[in-house]
């Protein structure tokens, strides 16, 4: 049912073997390919870095002191990735430079002067695949250099595949039975995935000079819609022919693809009523629109709106771009009126799938920025790309995991968690990575590790951020090699193993404080998902006390109670820093606590000073919660050991086998598999 979905897409698996830094340098052949241009205006500091490079087999094409110079070498020797310092990047003709290295796919990698959190900051900006701090070290700059061409391999397979999948699915549409709107809808859904929008306007007719049809639709949750009706709403804002049309001509005299995020949406505000009105009625913040051309003519416009103001990419329009051809045959096609069931134009092509509901049973939500989650995962999980799942404590990030697994190719291999925290630092490498009789006092049998556990399947890390700096370079050759070795074993092992990782640190803090190696943040950070926090999602709030009602009525056997609106307003002036952990407890205390059959008002750590909320209040722990924590420290306490004299069963009091099966229960990822 699941593999379905995906069974169109041949996920090609990078096969890049290379080596990071100081204990696994990368013989110098297989970098003989690879091409560098150097940018800095500190002629020692260049000569340095060329030495090194070349030292390690990489072909220089040559360096370079100022930004202009570097353009034109761009230009002629197209080298694969550049270095150059962050006062360049940013100096005048910084930009331009940027932006060619953008347009020609070339990977750039920052040295920076410091570990600020301004220079770090920088490392945020979009196409930067690395950095190197000065003092410049052979093994930091080697490893960058590996990562950063990695990305850029990466990113443009990436976008290759999401452009292929975005065409297969809009070639789909001309199987679609059902009427013009029916069409559209499938059409709006085949989207989806690739863009984030809460709203949609298809002008449709536009070549004819005859009556425009307009479609105009509102995202209400994964795939439902509510179309919108777009001449009474016309009529609601006060809006004439006119301003709908000034509004439209100006994009479409533009020709490309029109993207106005936040300030430039604010400045279209200023200028159109008609984008006036969107944002009063609709809260829209940003818009992208594409206009439908073949053979310079204008059959349609397509126009996505979003509340949020940042959410349309370059990379967005580039995918959009190349979609134009397929865009126009569905569009023709939901046009011909004539050919309504759809016999005449069958294709080989899958129809489109939506991915099934139970995947998402346990993300509960709907507020755009779920939705946005939502989307990512369904994007990113046929492919075998690395994911990292950012967001504070109790937002949810475990269902992710469980949800990008089952929508992957690999969804009927094992799904392997691992919680990096838990795990005492002495016993982390062997379990990861195996080790074999005899390697240290202890290891009297082989014994496999997390990685070959996973085979086949996914890994996940969950609290990677605490890793210890002392493995993450191994975990590093791990992921870029797909190998492992023993501890104490000889021979390698190749992985075929997805890895998803999450933290809820602050992983660039962690690169400041150099306890997070930057090769390795650059390395994970190849799709991030930042996960909403409840403060973000309030809208959210009825449906997930809903939820948890029905859960733990079962979990309790009682009988399930409802809630008063007000009772509801209540939980929504409340800030929530535990989250949506916090109010699972919120709504169990409550539930526990209550005798009535409704719900009038929930018991919440503080209800008065919210400002103060944030700092100050710690989240309400479950006693299932104290629990985990209690074993988890008696684990690591006796690191790790369960059975026998100090072990963690004779300190709880409890027989082993009855501590796995709480450990079990608990979710503890200690030597389960799930
Ligand atoms: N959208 C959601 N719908 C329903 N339940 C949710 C949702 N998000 C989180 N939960 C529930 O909230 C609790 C916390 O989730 P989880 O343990 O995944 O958080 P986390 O982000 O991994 O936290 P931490 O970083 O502290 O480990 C779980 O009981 C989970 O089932």
């Amino acid at each position: 049912m699941i593999s379905g979905w995906h069974a169109f897409f041949q996920v090609n698996v990078f096969i890049f073997t290379t080596a990071m830094n100081s204990g696994f340098q990368m013989p110098p052949k297989l970098n003989m390919n690879k091409s560098v241009l150097i940018l800095d205006d500190l002629t020692a500091e260049a000569n340095k870095l060329q030495a090194i490079l070349l030292r390690a087999g990489f072909h220089v094409t040559g360096t370079v002191t100022s930004a202009g110079a570097a353009q034109d070498l761009l230009e002629k020797q197209k080298p694969e990735l550049i270095i150059l310092p962050l006062s360049l990047y940013t100096a005048p003709g910084g930009p331009s430079l940027a932006r060619l290295c953008r347009e020609q796919a070339i990977a750039v990698v920052l040295i920076l002067p410091n570990a600020t959190r301004e220079t770090l900051e920088s490392a945020k900006l979009p196409h930067i695949y690395g950095i190197i701090n000065r003092p410049v070290r052979s093994h930091d700059v080697i490893s960058a250099v590996e990562i950063g061409l990695f990305r850029q391999q990466h990113d443009k397979n990436f976008q290759d595949k999401l452009s292929r999948w975005l065409n297969e699915l809009l070639i789909g549409v001309l199987d679609c039975p059902g009427d013009e709107e029916q069409k559209l809808l499938w059409m709006i859904k085949a989207f989806q995935p690739f863009i984030q929008f809460d709203n949609i306007i298809i002008n449709m007719d536009l070549m004819d000079g005859g009556k425009e049809s307009v479609y105009a639709f509102e995202r209400l949750g994964l795939n439902t819609y509510r179309r919108k009706d777009h001449i009474s709403y016309i009529q609601k804002a006060e809006l004439k022919n006119v301003d709908l049309r000034s509004y439209r001509d100006r994009m479409l005299g533009y020709k490309g693809i029109y993207v106005e995020n936040g300030p430039e949406f604010d400045a279209g505000c200023n200028q159109f009523l008609f984008a006036r009105r969107l944002r009063e009625f609709y809260c829209i913040n940003s818009s992208m629109t594409v206009p439908v051309i073949e053979e310079k003519r204008l059959y349609a416009s397509v126009g996505f709106f979003s509340t949020q103001s940042g959410p349309f990419t370059e990379d967005q329009a580039e995918l959009l771009k190349l979609a134009q051809p397929f865009m126009i045959r569905a569009i023709k096609w939901i046009r011909d009126r004539d050919s309504a069931n759809g016999q005449r134009h069958r294709t080989n092509h899958p129809v489109l799938q939506i991915p099934p509901p139970e995947v998402f049973k346990n993300i509960v939500g709907k507020s755009p920025a779920l939705l946005l989650v939502q989307d990512q995962i369904i994007r990113v999980a046929p492919f075998d790309t690395t994911v990292l799942i950012t967001g504070e404590t109790g937002t949810g990030k475990e269902a992710l995991v469980e949800a990008i697994h089952s929508l992957s190719p690999r969804n009927r291999q094992p799904l392997v968690k691992i919680n990096c925290a838990a795990i005492p630092e002495s016993l982390i490498e062997s379990e990861l990575f195996g080790y074999e009789r005899g390697a240290f006092s202890g290891a009297v049998e082989r014994r496999i590790g997390w990685f070959e556990k996973a085979q086949g399947g996914t890994i996940f890390l969950d609290e990677i951020g605490d890793l210890p700096i002392s493995l993450q370079s191994k975990l590093l050759r791990a992921l870029q090699e797909k190998e492992i070795q023993h501890i104490g074993g000889r021979t390698t092992i190749k992985i075929d193993v997805r890895v998803i990782v999450a933290t809820n640190k602050n992983l660039g803090s962690e690169v400041r404080a150099k306890r997070f190696r930057p090769d390795l943040y650059f390395r994970i950070n190849v799709f991030p998902i930042e996960l909403p926090t409840l403060r973000d999602r309030k809208a959210d709030l009825p449906e997930l006390v809903l939820h948890f009602l029905d859960q733990l009525a079962t979990d309790h056997r009682l009988p399930r109670k409802t809630v008063s609106p007000d009772a509801i307003q209540q939980l929504a002036q409340y800030e929530w820093p535990g989250n949506i952990r916090e109010l699972r407890s919120v709504v169990e205390r409550t539930i526990l606590t209550t005798p009535e059959s409704e719900i009038r008002s929930f018991t919440l750590p503080v209800d008065n000073n919210k400002d103060e909320q944030k700092s100050t209040i710690q989240p309400l722990e479950t006693y299932e919660e104290i629990q985990r924590n209690h074993i988890l420290k008696v684990l690591k306490s006796c690191n790790g050991k369960i059975n026998g004299k100090g072990g963690a069963a004779e300190i709880l009091g409890l027989p082993p086998s009855s501590l796995s099966l709480k450990m079990k229960k608990l979710k503890i990822y200690w030597k389960h598999t799930y």
